[in-house]
């Protein structure tokens, strides 16, 4: 097995408090890993070590087999994010917000990745738009068109599902599952425990800063238990 991500008692403080506190855990190559865990868990933090936007207090991690406190630029230039309650720019379209990120990333045929991601979104009549104009839904939508435009082996997202009707929840669940099937890993931080029992091949739940669990879905299922039950004891007991 190759890990994607791998974190050795990944620590992050603020003051007193251990917003990540001592977590190891391991993302395999074509996993779609589901970071669990109540508000102020620390799902944000570990996303953002992972991603190299802050530092952590102690600890390591890896990503792609690079170090994110070392190597940040080559990680993020590497994964998708779409980061928590991020906008696009409220200055660019739609479409020019995306021309922007191809020609950061160096994306070839960019415009046409571009169209088919408003066709596969539904939000072509969207493409001319500012982004100060558009609902909060098709933010989220062009949020990740932006995360996938280079195809990412790994994908950070977090919370990617929040703002969209059920049809377009529908749409990126399906996404989701066919592009870990190309061998790519996505690591989901979410409190929507439906998406992530439908979803998800694995899990981790976080409580306070604290690893309480990682495991399989399927593991859960063999046992006929649901994972918003299986959640709730364990966060409950601990
Ligand atoms: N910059 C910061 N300064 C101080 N405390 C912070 C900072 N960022 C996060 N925290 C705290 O760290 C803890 C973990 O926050 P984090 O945003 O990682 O949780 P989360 O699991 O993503 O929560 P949610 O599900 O509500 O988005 C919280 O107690 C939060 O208040």
């Amino acid at each position: 097995m190759t890990p994607v991500i791998k974190t050795t008692e990944l620590t992050k403080t603020y003051g007193e408090l251990r917003a990540v506190d001592s977590i190891s855990l391991c993302v395999e190559k074509g996993s779609l890993f589901g970071l669990l865990g109540p508000n102020g868990s620390g799902k944000t933090t570990m996303i953002k070590m992972l991603t190299g936007q802050i530092k952590p207090a102690s600890g390591s991690c890896e990503v792609l087999g690079k170090d994110p406190v070392t190597d940040g630029i080559s990680v993020r230039a590497a994964v998708g994010i779409i980061p928590e309650q991020e906008t696009p720019p409220s200055f660019l379209t739609s479409s020019e917000y995306l021309a922007f990120v191809a020609k950061i990333r160096n994306i070839d045929g960019a415009e046409e990745k571009a169209d088919w991601w408003f066709d596969y979104l539904d939000f072509a009549d969207k493409k001319d738009v500012l982004c100060k104009d558009l609902s909060r839904g098709t933010r989220q939508k062009l949020m990740f068109a932006q995360a996938f435009l280079h195809e990412p082996k790994l994908a950070l997202i977090d919370e990617p599902l929040i703002n969209l009707d059920p049809v377009m929840q529908r749409t990126v669940k399906n996404f989701l599952k066919d592009y870990v099937k190309d061998g790519n890993t996505i690591f989901l931080s979410t409190h929507i425990l439906e998406i992530a029992e439908d979803i998800c091949s694995d899990f981790a739940i976080l409580h306070k800063g604290k690893l309480l669990y990682t495991g399989t879905v399927s593991a859960l299922k063999e046992k006929g238990t649901h994972l918003d039950d299986f959640f709730m004891e364990l966060v409950e007991r601990s």
